[in-house]
């Protein structure tokens, strides 16, 4: 037997947007937060993630203005970095993760944390005006949240703070919320992951869909 499936990705896409558009309670999103929550929740596969998904004021504007004024995107995964969808970059921007630049394993062993948190000191040079995208590793934000603390540590644009997991992701999640140093998109709770945070960055790069 020959299995009939829907073969053209765009159908895909837009079938399983309208899906979500139906079956998720967006009301809460403005329009150009509605459009990141849905790609977050299509890489999730999970209605109902919408619940989880905050906004601080700003957070679209921001974020798009540093993409379209060509600011480096930081990610602190490479599952993250290698998701963001190029072609969606018109200002052709940057796109760095730092976790496995061979000094990182030494400077985590000297700062006794681990390497995603260490591989933050690397963004130093590249953290005015950028994305962050920070989607496995709880550590990593609590770093950055740290970093920041410092007034004369440069501030990105915008904060995508989505790690996933058990230990520290709720409570990284909760301290970026309650901080805010700068516009910022968490997922609350233990959701999050590298897949619902490359949703946000490429939504963030795409015009309305
Ligand atoms: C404790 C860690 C957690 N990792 C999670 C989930 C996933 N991680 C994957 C992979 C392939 C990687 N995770 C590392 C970042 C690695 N993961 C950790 C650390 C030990 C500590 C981070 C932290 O607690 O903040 C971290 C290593 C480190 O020293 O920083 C990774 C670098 C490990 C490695 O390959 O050496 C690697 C990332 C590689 C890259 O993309 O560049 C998973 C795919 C798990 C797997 O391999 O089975 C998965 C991906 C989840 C996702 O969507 O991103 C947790 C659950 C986030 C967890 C932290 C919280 C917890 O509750 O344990």
């Amino acid at each position: 037997m020959t299995y009939t499936y829907e073969t053209n990705g765009a159908a895909i896409y837009k079938q399983s947007f309208a899906m979500i558009r139906a079956e998720a309670d967006l009301a809460a999103f403005a329009a150009d937060e509605e459009q990141i929550a849905v790609r977050m929740i299509h890489a999730a596969g999970l209605v109902g993630l919408e619940q989880h998904i905050r906004f601080s004021p700003g957070f679209a504007v921001s974020a798009r203005g540093a993409l379209e004024a060509g600011a480096p995107i930081l990610c602190d995964a490479r599952m993250v970095s290698e998701g963001v969808t190029r072609t969606r970059l018109s200002a052709h921007n940057e796109v760095i993760c730092t976790l496995h630049h061979d000094d990182v394993r030494a400077m985590a062993a000297e700062m006794q944390n681990t390497r995603s948190a260490a591989a933050l000191e690397l963004w130093r040079p590249h953290l005015a005006g950028a994305l962050v995208a920070i989607g496995n590793a709880p550590t990593a934000l609590f770093h950055l949240l740290n970093m920041l603390q410092d007034p004369d540590c440069p501030r990105p644009a915008a904060i995508i703070g989505c790690p996933v997991g058990f230990v520290g992701a709720v409570e990284s999640k909760d301290a970026l919320w309650a901080d805010q140093p700068v516009p910022c998109c968490i997922v609350q709770g233990r959701l999050g992951g590298s897949a619902i945070t490359v949703a946000a960055i490429n939504a963030v790069a795409s015009r309305a869909e």
